[in-house]
């Protein structure tokens, strides 16, 4: 199976999660996009559901196929957000934000009874931090926000490249007017150090690192789907 019929399979799984009436929260990036193709097919064969978008691409997307949306100005509490993820380990930490809807993301799925998680199995990892950890930072005092994060970093013992991310020549700017950096980490043993010596610098806006926010995952691979929970 190639890595696209993994993610369709993965996409279609998930669309039989939701239920009719849910307020749905919906991930961004490829995985994401196999699954809204997914819900699309069922919202024509009568499910009602509302979702909230986790990005102006995942918005565009659910409008083009006919996928009821709102904000969560007029529905703060969502029963269940469904996204995909650059990393997860085995307690069910993430990575994400190699789409750059991290911030988006992490509000909709804090604001969602449930998170279920949809990827390939190569998205598994025994540590996080293969994949560069995205942070999103604001535009002003940016040399000063990268020193602050080396710091930091080196406070709980990681240490790497810090990438701005860009589109050709120019930054990557995120849907709330943002900038990324990328981390390159190579592995980051006590995450939820590093997010809190992160969350502690001014200039950081979020960053891709998700403890205790995901209740379930789905990975595909080529023997089937295997589903990991919570405890
Ligand atoms: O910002 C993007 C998101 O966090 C994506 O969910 C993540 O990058 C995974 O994307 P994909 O399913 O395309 O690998």
């Amino acid at each position: 199976m190639d890595a696209q019929a993994m993610k369709d399979r993965i996409g279609f799984e998930a669309a039989r999660r939701v239920d009719s009436g849910m307020r749905l929260g919906i991930g961004t990036g490829s995985t994401a996009e196999a699954f809204v193709r997914a819900l699309a097919e069922r919202v024509k064969e009568g499910l009602r559901i509302v979702g909230v978008p986790t990005s102006e691409r995942t918005a565009r997307l659910c409008r083009d196929l006919g996928i009821p949306l709102t904000t969560l100005e007029e529905l703060p509490e969502l029963d269940l957000t469904i996204d995909g993820t650059d990393e997860v380990d085995g307690a069910l930490r993430l990575i994400k934000g190699g789409g750059g809807a991290l911030l988006r993301e992490k509000i909709v799925a804090s604001a969602s009874a449930r998170m279920l998680v949809i990827a390939d199995v190569t998205k598994k990892v025994e540590t996080l931090g293969a994949f560069p950890l995205p942070v999103e930072i604001n535009g002003f005092g940016i040399v000063s926000t990268l020193l602050a994060i080396e710091r930091a970093a080196g406070l709980v013992g990681v240490a790497g490249t810090l990438a701005l991310r860009r589109t050709g020549d120019d930054p990557f700017i995120t849907d709330g007017g943002h900038l990324i950096v990328d981390a390159s980490f190579g592995r980051i043993p006590d995450p939820e150090a590093l997010s809190a010596a992160l969350h502690a610098i001014p200039g950081v806006v979020e960053h891709g690192l998700f403890l205790g926010l995901a209740s379930s995952v789905m990975l595909a691979g080529p023997d089937g789907i295997e589903e990991l929970a919570a405890d």
